[in-house]
């Protein structure tokens, strides 16, 4: 797959450790104020990647532009319009939440009025902690603020919100959809399909090194072997090889309470519900779940660290 255009591409790109082979060869391209998604198991290359979109890291082969810019050979530019979570090593110990923020925001020209963000990513009531006081959290609440205080044109946010309840994962969300609202691009790895489905317009799943789907959320489920499973209990026994021959079908198995279980697609429901409606069959508990990203994301990978 070749990619030229957006504010983030990233063109055959790969990247070894040693003879260790992190990154194969990844493609891709980040339009102007889209959330894009980097998915993928432990040990695809996610966060190689997007380090060498950084400019943290040199790819061996491929090419990384941001805004047009090389990471590396113009990497004052680049840390300029692009933001990054900072690695916690980064900041001193004894730091404060505030002296943290004024100092990140004294790196930038135009800098981002850091009280709002503070507020909105709640660390009002945490200013004059120091780094080393804070909780996991609220460290990686700091972190998203530093990310975004230097009010820049593409974020790289990678494991958002690992370590936040489930309360401040919301409220990160919400400010993620505000920051792409005011056009930044974003750029998110991420181990949460509720969080990749709630916020990416599009993404990349890589496994191995390599992408192995690219798509929007919508468009990844689709292509879930399974899209839709429904489940019920008959008031009288069904013929489960009728049930495997309705549209779409791709499994029917009879659990030890009675309840039968048809795995297929959106077709399938309707074609079950007039067979029983045709055997004059009642189904008690009639339960429809829809494929997820995560049945999608099991389909899409091995799972295999190289
Ligand atoms: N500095 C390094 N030296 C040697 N090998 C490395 C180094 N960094 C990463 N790797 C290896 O490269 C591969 C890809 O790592 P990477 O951190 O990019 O994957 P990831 O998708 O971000 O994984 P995770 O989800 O676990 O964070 C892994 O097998 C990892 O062990």
């Amino acid at each position: 797959m070749s990619t030229t255009t957006g504010m983030i591409t990233v063109n055959g790109l790969r990247k070894a450790y040693g003879g260790k082979v992190a990154v194969a060869d990844v493609s891709f391209a980040v339009a102007e104020g889209e959330i894009f998604g980097i998915l993928g198991p432990n040990g695809a290359g996610k966060t190689t990647t997007v380090e060498c979109v950084e400019g943290l890291r040199t790819p061996d082969a491929g090419t990384v532009r941001v805004a047009g810019l090389d990471p590396v050979a113009d990497h004052r530019e680049v840390t300029r319009l692009l933001g990054a979570q900072l690695q916690q090593s980064e900041l001193q110990p004894r730091i404060t939440v505030r002296e943290a923020l004024e100092l990140y925001a004294s790196f930038h020209t135009r800098p981002a009025d850091w009280r709002p963000l503070a507020e909105r990513l709640g660390l009002t009531d945490h200013l004059a902690v120091r780094f080393a006081k804070l909780s996991g959290g609220q460290k990686q609440r700091l972190s998203i603020a530093l990310a975004l205080v230097g009010d820049p044109r593409a974020v790289v946010l990678d494991e958002l919100t690992t370590g936040l309840d489930p309360r401040a994962r919301r409220e990160t969300w919400a400010l993620i959809e505000d920051v792409r609202a005011r056009g930044v691009t974003v750029l998110l790895v991420t181990h949460f399909m509720e969080e990749a489905q709630r916020l990416c317009d599009r993404i990349a799943v890589i496994d191995g090194g390599r992408v192995a789907a690219l798509d929007t959320p919508a468009g990844l489920i689709r292509r879930a072997t399974v899209s839709t499973v429904v489940s019920f209990t008959p008031s009288a026994p069904l013929d489960d090889r009728e049930l495997a021959a309705l549209p779409g079908a791709a499994s029917v198995r009879t659990q030890e309470d009675g309840r039968v279980v048809v795995e297929g697609t959106d077709d399938t429901v309707e074609a079950v519900v007039s067979l029983l409606a045709r055997h004059r069959v009642t189904a008690h508990q009639l339960r429809v779940a829809e494929a997820t990203l995560d049945d999608a994301f099991l389909d899409l990978t091995t799972g295999a660290d190289r």
